[in-house]
């Protein structure tokens, strides 16, 4: 089943910045896609439209049209983990990861037990359990990543939508949200994200979307996509695609 199509995407922003320039692709259920592109070539602007935050046309979100979506349907099929959050209260780790919850309660209904297993779960996932009645206020900004990832995956939504996923990760964290990642893709969550480490696009996604100067330059498998030519007309600079012991780098 198609979890998200689009067709012919574009985005100017008030100030007449056009964005987004007649984008199309569409991802299968199950598939992971990394977005490439330069500082400014759009990325954001793209998970904006597929969040809803920006208005645009032409959004199929399995097989249903965004615009048509209800707050909390749109919760439960697609989640979001933003690079940081800024918080306005000093919730608990625990507290906040409820807040992944908020499309499955009722009109002012408040998280079941069932909800808080499932968001200390997900504190477990991300190795912050024992932090979890510490505020918020109190952690590193890695760790800021990390309880941003547990939130999302409490929301158990089938699509997760993550804006530069480990920016933030010392190297132990980025293998731990690579491998949380890879697992939610195992059992069927659709992943797409924005990064500029081409290494983590390789290992983690199934296709890639290279986007330059609001425009997608291709859209494929990695293995289509992922080369030197391709990377090098992406980000205007030499890139090469090799392979040591077996793996691929880039470099
Ligand atoms: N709120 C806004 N108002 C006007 N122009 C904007 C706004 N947000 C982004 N832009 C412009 O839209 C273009 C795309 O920006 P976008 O943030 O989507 O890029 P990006 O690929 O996410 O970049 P980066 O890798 O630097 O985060 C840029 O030219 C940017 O200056």
């Amino acid at each position: 089943m198609k979890a998200l199509e689009l067709d012919r995407i574009s985005y100017t922003y008030p100030g007449g910045t056009k964005a987004l320039d007649s984008v199309s692709f569409s991802v299968e259920e199950g598939e992971s896609v990394a977005i490439l592109g330069s500082n400014g070539a759009g990325k954001s602007t793209l998970l904006d439209l597929l969040l809803g935050w920006n208005k645009g046309k032409g959004i199929t979100l399995f097989g249903k049209d965004l615009a048509d979506y209800g707050r909390k349907e749109l919760g439960r099929n697609l989640a979001l983990v933003p690079q940081s959050e800024h918080y306005n209260f000093s919730f608990t780790l625990l507290e906040y990861t409820l807040f992944g919850r908020s499309p499955y309660l009722s009109q002012m209904g408040t998280p079941t037990e069932k909800d808080a297993e499932i968001a200390v779960q997900a504190l477990k996932d991300v190795g912050l359990e024992s932090y979890q009645d510490r505020p918020i206020t109190s952690l590193s900004g890695g760790e800021h990543q990390l309880l941003l990832l547990a939130r999302s995956i409490a929301q158990q939504s089938r699509i997760l939508l993550l804006d530069e996923p480990t920016s933030a990760l010392d190297p132990a964290n980025r293998m731990r949200v690579i491998s949380i990642l890879k697992d939610l893709s195992q059992k069927g969550k659709t992943l797409l994200f924005t990064t500029h480490d081409a290494n983590l696009a390789y290992e983690l996604a199934t296709h890639v979307a290279m986007l330059k100067k609001g425009h997608l330059l291709c859209y494929g498998t990695k293995e289509e996509t992922v080369t030197s030519e391709m990377l090098t007309t992406l980000y205007e600079t030499p890139l090469y695609v090799g392979s040591i012991e077996g793996r691929t780098l880039i470099y």
